[in-house]
């Protein structure tokens, strides 16, 4: 039995790269977490130990820098855009690259020319993959931590011998998301303007839902989304349950109308969907 090389890739992992654009006294800044991965024709560097092919991750690092001045940070989706097809186009061994970009918002200090303070914890993020079955463009969101004080039941599910819950028609909803929304074909998308919809819409879904149910929640938001925003295709939801205990208040004489909670780290529920348009 033979043993042959399998899938590899490789790069250079989240370069932290800050630009700043001058040409005014009123600054604007950048913030970006850029990681690349190039995919090709080294099978020599790992089976020969033969760098010919090989393109330095430092370089990859570099080449995010200037690129930086060069093409300048526009939308996080073009900088992606304009990084993979470099990597692919002009770099001879390489016939895929997989980019992936955070970014962290920064917001002027009252109104100041070049102060600013840090918006968060939420973070814009993209993925731009070239590869020869062509070009995909994920938009998304990681950290959007929201919750909801009323307007969630979880009541009715399946019980069986394990089952201790005990059903509630009114709790606290909140959790982290982690959204990512693929775009139809094509690069001339405004990518700042349908993030501003979704995330205004994922906002306003996970508000104005009556939840019965997480999983229920996410598909709603989900689904606004599509509808809104008729460039992504599909939208994939990632939320961990954090939940709210209510707190036994009984040994002190106290009620707990729904006021005190324990909010616990782990475990969590995990509910994780995907929704698509109809082929
Ligand atoms: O929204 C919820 N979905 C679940 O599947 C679940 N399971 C659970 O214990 N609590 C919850 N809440």
């Amino acid at each position: 039995m033979g043993i042959v090389l399998g899938t590899n890739r490789y790069g250079k992992a989240e370069t932290r790269v800050f630009r700043i654009v001058r040409d005014t006294d009123r600054h604007v800044i950048r913030d970006l977490n850029v990681s690349t991965s190039l995919t090709g024709d080294f099978a020599a560097a790992h089976v020969r130990g033969d760098q010919a092919h090989v393109l330095p991750t430092d370089t990859q690092k570099n080449t995010v820098f200037a690129f930086a001045k060069l093409v300048g940070v526009g939308e996080i989706e073009d900088f992606g855009l304009a990084l993979a097809r470099h990597f692919v186009d002009d770099v001879g061994p390489v016939t895929g690259a997989d980019v992936r970009i955070e970014e962290h918002a920064w917001e002027r200090i009252a109104d100041n020319d070049h102060g600013f303070s840090r918006r968060g914890p939420d973070v814009r993020t993209a993925r731009v993959t070239v590869s020869p079955e062509g070009t995909t463009v994920v938009g998304g969101i990681r950290d959007l931590v929201v919750l909801k004080s009323t307007g969630s039941e979880f009541a009715d599910f399946l019980v069986d011998d394990y089952t201790t819950l005990a059903p509630t028609h009114d709790r606290v909803l909140a959790t982290s998301l982690t959204v990512q929304w693929t775009y139809t074909a094509g690069e001339d998308h405004d990518w700042g303007a349908t993030y501003d919809a979704a995330r205004r819409t994922l906002l306003d879904r996970f508000t104005g839902v009556h939840s019965l149910a997480l999983q229920q929640s996410l598909w709603e938001m989900g689904r606004a989304v599509l509808e809104a925003v008729p460039e992504i295709a599909s939208i994939e939801l990632v939320a961990p349950n954090i939940h709210h205990i209510a707190v036994d208040l009984a040994p002190f004489g106290l009620a707990n109308d729904g006021e005190v909670f324990h909010v616990t780290d782990r475990p969590y529920g995990l509910i994780e969907v995907t929704v698509e348009r109809k082929a």
